[in-house]
């Protein structure tokens, strides 16, 4: 099994950025510009999304929760600015030059490739999805939506989704940026570590409209479905194509994805074997035990319809044995990760302090 989920970034160095200089004689210090250890639950964070952050927005707002509380209701700039300068003190060099590497990647692609299908780019529901899809997202409720899905196994959701045109249009456009992958001898990455084909959509210009995607036709099911895994508060997604068959890769082996909700909708074309199999879901810590008998599961694509399952369901594709299978694949990632990862960043650097600094921050809880 690989494990292909993001981990939490690593914390090096000591102290926390805020402990005094040694001082004579040592006071007890009760102070009030630090990170509180324990998030507040009732604090509402704000968005951060439309600033031009060198990390990701959705990290402030998680933190925004441990603001010392005198902060709470200071102006966004400096809260940013204080969170930034911890972020920026205790994130590795390298985390944050990848991050910015990935930007300027991101944007020599989309300064030079030239999209074919325009009408792609930007969210048309009523031509991207079949109607029965549009009519139960409308409605709008639990009913409504129960009406279109299936779950033909525990956790594994699927419904009619995409209009074949959408379809052909979609892997038109891949089909050019590959082209055009291969006149400029552009060095793309590929979409994760266990396909050596496919395309990041979110690298070359579709990120805004899969944004909308989740938003709009994703979360609101998620939310019913998957609310104990974040699935009310999608935020962030990883978008890209897989490509399957002879001169593509072939099958793939059995993993977890790196989201908490994962869309995966056969674009096409002509194919046959490729089928999911799904062995059940588990937590980090036990996700190479054995499966049960009714957690066995083999699903086969239809193009336009599509498949929704937690990123932790355990799965894989089998060989697609003749023809071109393309699918489209949302990894869609929770707010509620990052908090996870805001307070695991906090326990870690509350590990690096020695006890006398941990004595200066105020703070008299350990972990
Ligand atoms: O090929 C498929 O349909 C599965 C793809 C998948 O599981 C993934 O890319 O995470
Ligand atoms: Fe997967």
């Amino acid at each position: 099994m690989s494990g292909d989920r993001r981990e939490s970034p690593p914390v090096t160095g000591g102290g926390n950025g805020v402990v005094e200089p040694e001082k004579k004689p040592a006071p007890v210090i009760v102070p009030s510009q630090r990170l509180r250890l324990h998030a507040n639950k009732d604090h509402m964070p704000e968005s951060y999304e439309d600033l031009q952050l060198d990390f990701c927005p959705s990290i402030f707002s998680s933190l925004e929760k441990y603001l010392p509380p005198n902060m709470l209701h200071d102006s966004r700039e400096e809260k940013v600015k204080f969170m930034r300068d911890i972020l920026l003190k205790y994130l590795p060099h390298g985390e944050r030059t990848r991050a910015q590497k990935h930007r300027e990647y991101r944007q020599k692609i989309i300064s030079h490739y030239k999209p074919l299908k325009r009408e792609l780019y930007t969210m048309h529901p009523v031509t991207f999805f079949v109607p029965s899809f549009m009519k139960a997202i409308n409605d709008n409720t639990e009913d409504s939506l129960r009406s279109i899905i299936s779950e033909p196994s525990p956790g594994v959701l699927t419904f009619e989704m995409l209009q074949p045109r959408f379809c052909e249009l979609l892997v038109a456009e891949v089909e050019n940026f590959e082209a055009w992958v291969n006149d400029t001898k552009f060095r793309i990455m590929r979409p994760n570590t266990m396909n050596k084909y496919g395309a990041v959509l979110d690298d070359f210009g579709l990120e805004t409209m899969l944004d909308k995607l989740m938003d709009g036709f994703i979360r609101p099911i998620s939310k019913v479905f998957f609310p104990d895994v974040g699935g009310a508060t999608l935020d962030s997604h990883h978008g890209f194509v897989v490509e399957y068959g002879k001169d593509w890769d072939v099958d793939l082996g059995f993993h977890v994805d790196d989201s908490e909700v994962t869309l995966n909708v056969c674009l096409g074309k002509q194919f046959s074997g490729g089928e999911l199999f799904f062995r059940g879901t588990r937590c980090d810590k036990h996700v190479n035990t054995g499966s049960q008998p009714e957690e066995i599961f083999d699903y086969s694509h239809i193009p336009g319809r599509a498949v929704l399952h937690l990123g932790r369901h355990r799965h894989g594709a089998r060989a697609t044995t003749s023809g071109h299978r393309i699918n489209l694949l949302l990894w869609c990632r929770s707010v509620q990760r990052d908090e996870e990862i805001s307070k695991r960043f906090l326990e870690l650097v509350w590990r690096v302090l020695t006890r006398k600094e941990r004595k200066a921050t105020g703070i008299h809880c350990c972990y």
